[in-house]
């Protein structure tokens, strides 16, 4: 059988906080164009394991390939230039900004960001300015917040912050990105349609590996998924065979 693209390969990775091994030399791979899905009971090490493989914190050990080149060296600003970006459990959007100005936060080298540039390349930069605004509003458009553009990101609803978090993403043509919990805290309505902009992005070519505790969400986005119990792998394989699988069950049920 071919050997499947994988985007993301991490091996052997480990990491203690004192005596607790969160995550204790654990695997995983996300398929090139997949939507993978990382599950595993409360405290299994499911976001220490994001952490890790996003270099938020270090591993005590272990490797991480994205795209084939070793990134665990990388500071999480240069894999996410690299298109690999996440969003976090808790949406992390600047209150105080408007949801337009956090989309454009997100966009990758900018000119404005460089004081020589600003003053030589002025028309450069205008035009710049135009064309991200122009494409910010057009992913809040798709995901239904262009209304918002102009409110601050502190006054959305909790599920629009995710989603706002998610379009944000959009910003710096991600190859990967990982979500931790897309669907905690957010209304059944807005899960189906956060869902469908998954798929969507997807299509257009976007790899996902996601973190949910929502069983329906794991089942109905994902090609495969991977089960974390006590820092470690439990178990891997298509939706079907892991709501199968005993062992699963079991390390669900005993916690
Ligand atoms: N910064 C930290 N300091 C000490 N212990 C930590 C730290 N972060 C995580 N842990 C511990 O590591 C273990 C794994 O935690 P982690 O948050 O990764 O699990 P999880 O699978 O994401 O859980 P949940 O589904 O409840 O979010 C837990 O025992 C947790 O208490």
């Amino acid at each position: 059988m071919q050997q499947a693209d994988s985007l993301l390969n991490a091996t052997q990775l480990s990491k203690s906080f004192g005596g607790i091994k969160a995550v204790n030399n654990a695997h995983i791979r996300v398929d090139r164009g997949s939507i993978t899905g990382l599950i595993g009971p409360n405290g299994a090490g499911k976001t220490t394991l994001f952490n890790l493989l996003s270099n938020f914190i270090r591993p005590d050990s272990g490797s991480i390939l994205f795209d084939n080149q070793p990134i665990h060296s990388l500071p999480p600003h240069k894999i996410a230039e690299r298109g690999f970006i996440r969003t976090f459990q808790v949406a992390r959007v600047l209150s105080r900004l408007s949801v337009l100005e956090n989309m454009l936060l997100a966009t990758p080298n900018q000119t404005g960001e460089n004081f020589f540039k600003v003053w030589f390349q002025q028309g450069k930069l205008r035009s710049e300015e135009r064309a991200n605004k122009e494409r910010a509003m057009s992913i809040l458009e798709s995901v239904g917040l262009s209304a918002k553009a102009y409110d601050y990101a502190g006054a959305l609803s909790g599920g629009q912050r995710k989603l706002l978090e998610m379009a944000r993403t959009l910003m710096t043509n991600p190859k990967l990105i990982l979500l931790d919990e897309p669907a905690a805290g957010v209304n059944p309505t807005l899960i189906n349609q956060i869902c469908e902009h998954i798929l969507d992005w997807n299509q257009q070519g976007i790899s996902f590996l996601v973190i949910e505790h929502n069983m329906d969400v794991i089942m109905s986005l994902c090609d495969r998924v991977w089960v974390l119990a006590e820092g470690t792998n439990l178990a891997e394989g298509t939706p079907a065979e892991i709501q199968n699988n005993n062992e699963v069950l079991e390390a669900y049920l005993g916690q």
